[in-house]
């Protein structure tokens, strides 16, 4: 039977200006797990979680993760972890829930239009601030849901285990271990019957959609150095081999301008197209404007949505994320920088190991370098790899999510896979034994990661009536 929720959906509505108070606290504290320096904001977004979610009744705890690989002067952020209601009701569904409380650098500098870190509300709902979709609103969500059923005196539907990470943007570092180590019996995750994560994006702006599938990503820098420290171009220009010189043309051996990538092999890494697979595409509700529209120009590769859609969810790309130690301020400083460290990411698709794909990329940028006949020095390293994953969406997990997106926005979900990558994901699926889903609130113009991220009022309200829709159709969903 239906669960009857329209107590809870007039909850939230009746709570929608609290909820978004706690989402303008949260995005207040500059939570960038990029950045040494804002640690503490980590640490205290974390805290912040807690003590809100202590307020609620459950039962949290900061777990530590220990030290952070490679800077090990670092302490990580710690796993907040909760169980509601504090106390397990054996006769019902143990659902997982998974986000990540850390955000993306943002500086006003880089073009927002707003403060990043002070939420920005215009008349059309639109919620501006770094992390407000990515992955605050969604975290917020699970508590908002939880402070719903408590003011509707609405019995909760299920034992909720949360897990609350502050690394995610920094390849998730400490956290596998962690979670394999609390699904072993008699641990925190032990019982978990099924795990569901909201950190990803509707295909566009109006038909929600559950993913099943995520590209992995493997980070790496090409580092170059030469001249003892940076130079003046005029005494030393044409006198001295140049570390950028070289990096940019070896950075520029990767990729072609149709994003097709040139390291030799690596396409013969991925699966091979099934006649089955390719008709999926043509049902998706997508369009190329919903592509124009959130790439904000007509810049893309493919004029046509099939070929658009496997580009981002089942063939790799390669992009160029960056160049530390390279002049970037505005005006035109004529400094030859000495050392420079070149930043690029593969996303990675099924079959492609990683570690095949790192000997594949080493030995791509050794022999472009090595052509280059310089006397300066490279190194090419891998920052961290996360695999990609696809699961089975025939699974009541899955049922019970797309009758909660029916009963809330009035629409079947499209199945969908997505470009970026929650490296965890698949660390629950093979932890837990158990199915995971990633169930959506934000939509495709959110901008996440880039200049005016934002979550749309909608759908940080609507969201989370979906998530607790989702609780209470999981309840009841029979196991086949
Ligand atoms: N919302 C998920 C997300 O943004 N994930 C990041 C994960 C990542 C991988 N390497 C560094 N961060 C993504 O870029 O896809
Ligand atoms: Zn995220
Ligand atoms: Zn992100």
């Amino acid at each position: 039977m239906a669960p009857n929720l329209h107590t809870y959906y007039k909850t939230v509505d009746s709570l929608a200006e609290p909820f978004i108070d706690r989402l303008r606290q949260a995005v207040a504290i500059p939570s960038i797990s990029a950045d040494e320096e804002r640690r503490e904001d980590v640490v205290k977004m974390g805290m912040f979680l807690k003590s809100e979610l202590e307020k609620l009744g459950a039962h949290v705890e900061a777990r530590p993760l220990g030290k952070q690989p490679h800077k090990e002067h670092l302490e990580l952020p710690p796993a907040i972890i909760g169980r509601y209601p504090a106390k397990k009701d054996e006769s019902k569904r143990t659902i997982l829930v998974y986000g990540h409380y850390d955000v993306q650098p943002a500086d006003l500098s880089d073009g927002w239009a707003t403060e990043p870190f002070k939420l920005s509300i215009d008349d059309k709902g639109r919620m501006y601030g770094r992390g407000s979709t990515d992955d605050k609103g969604p975290v917020l969500g699970w508590l908002n849901v939880i402070q719903s059923h408590k003011e509707a005196g609405i019995e909760f539907p299920v034992n909720l285990l949360m897990c609350f990470e502050g690394m995610e943007e920094y390849g998730s570092e400490g956290l596998d271990d962690f979670i394999i180590a609390e699904c072993k019996p008699g641990k925190f995750f032990e019982d978990a019957d099924a795990v569901c994560i909201s950190d990803n994006y509707w295909l566009g702006t109006e038909k929600p959609c559950l993913t099943y599938g995520l590209r992995g990503c493997s980070y790496y820098s090409i580092e170059i150095s030469g001249p003892g420290q940076d130079l003046h171009s005029g005494v030393f220009g044409g006198t001295a081999q140049e570390p950028m010189t070289d990096l940019v043309r070896v950075m520029g051996s990767l990729v072609d301008t149709d994003g097709k990538i040139q390291i030799p092999g690596l396409y013969e890494l991925v699966a091979p197209l099934t006649k089955e697979e390719q008709s999926l595409y043509k049902d998706i509700a997508f369009t190329m404007d919903n592509l124009y529209e959130s790439l904000g120009s007509k810049t893309g590769i493919y004029p046509d949505k099939e070929r658009t859609l496997m580009g981002r969810w089942r063939y790799p790309s390669l992009s160029l994320h960056g160049v530390e130690g390279a002049f970037s301020q505005p005006g035109a400083k004529t400094v030859i920088p000495a050392k420079v460290t070149g930043k690029f990411s593969i996303r990675t698709v099924p079959d492609m190991e990683p570690p095949e794909v790192d000997k594949l990329v080493f030995a791509h940028v050794e022999k472009a370098f090595k052509s280059l006949n310089s006397q300066n020095k490279m190194n090419v390293f891998l920052q961290h790899a996360g695999k990609w994953w696809v699961a089975s969406p025939k699974h009541w997990n899955f049922t019970a999510a797309a009758k909660a997106v029916e009963d809330v926005w009035k629409v079947k979900p499209d199945l969908t896979r997505e470009g970026g990558s929650i490296p965890v994901t698949l660390t629950f699926e093979q932890a837990t034994g158990k199915n995971v889903l990633l169930l959506p609130m934000g939509s495709s113009t959110d901008a996440a990661h880039s200049i005016n991220e934002k979550l749309d009022r909608r759908n940080y309200i609507e969201g989370i009536k979906l998530l607790g829709a989702y609780l209470h159709y999981v309840a009841e969903e029979p196991t086949k």
